[in-house]
């Protein structure tokens, strides 16, 4: 059985005291934690505030990326290591805004998925293909070769380890969503993938989520897929209502 996980994806918005707000009106709100993972991923400059506000209780603290060396001459960038020290456990890897504006490519979500692992954060590695690609029919080929560059070198055991979002492009922030039954065969397809690599057993293992316009009325029935495991989600989970709508409904499924 394979627990549903919520994860908020902030993106660039919000001030320090809007993210504490949050925070403030979520906490204790939360659904049990044994039935729903949840998790903010906000941007790095909270991350220390809201780690400490969290203290281990739901929901955990994500970032939105970080590199994958310890440490380093690379300007501008956050490491593992950092991360963890603040308390942060989670972090998303390879987001399609990333790899569109800053150079992502399946090459470095490799080195950062060996990386989170290796420092026990764990990975949100996102793959998903553009509307062109949809329209062209290579979806599958698109999704399934994207995860398999992410999981090169990487273990039976720590794939286990793995959160892999399943997001279309053409489905972010444009209020358009997959179908379930669209957004269910690729988290399948993802699934196959999982298991040539590691076989059934470990794929079985491993969740996957659906992200692209995920709302408190459309995550019910993408739920219902039996290969989706939860939610990336961006514009929904900015609204504190929203946030815990979308966390209860997972929680009950
Ligand atoms: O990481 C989240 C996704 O990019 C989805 O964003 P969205 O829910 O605003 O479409």
């Amino acid at each position: 059985m394979r627990k549903p996980i919520i994860a908020g994806n902030w993106k660039m918005h919000k001030t320090l005291g809007e993210a504490e707000q949050f925070y403030a009106d979520v906490q204790g709100e939360i659904p049990d934690p044994a039935k729903v993972e949840t998790v903010i991923c906000a941007p790095y400059p909270f991350l220390y505030r809201l780690a400490g506000l969290s203290e281990g209780k739901a929901p955990s603290v994500g970032a939105q990326n970080m590199h994958w060396e310890d440490a380093g001459a690379f300007t501008g960038e956050v490491s593992p290591v950092q991360l963890k020290d603040l308390g942060v456990n989670y972090a998303i890897i390879g987001h399609s805004e990333r790899r569109e504006y800053s150079n992502e490519t399946d090459e470095t979500v490799n080195l950062k998925l060996k990386a989170a692992l290796g420092h026990g954060i764990i990975p949100i590695v996102c793959v998903g293909e553009t509307l062109e690609e949809r329209e062209e029919g290579r979806t599958e080929a698109k999704v399934s070769g994207q995860v398999k560059a992410a999981f090169v070198e990487v273990s039976r055991g720590e794939a286990e380890q793995t959160v892999i979002a399943y997001e279309p492009i053409w489905a972010i922030g444009t209020g358009k969503t997959a179908t379930s039954e669209e957004a269910g065969a690729v988290c399948r397809t993802i699934r196959n993938t999982l298991g040539e690599l590691y076989g059934g057993e470990t794929a079985a293992k491993i969740r996957i989520q659906y992200g692209g316009s995920v709302k408190p009325d459309n995550i019910g029935e993408l739920l219902a897929q039996p290969d989706i495991d939860g939610a990336l989600v961006g514009g929904a989970s900015l609204d504190p209502e929203s946030f815990l709508r979308l966390a209860e409904v997972a929680a009950d499924e």
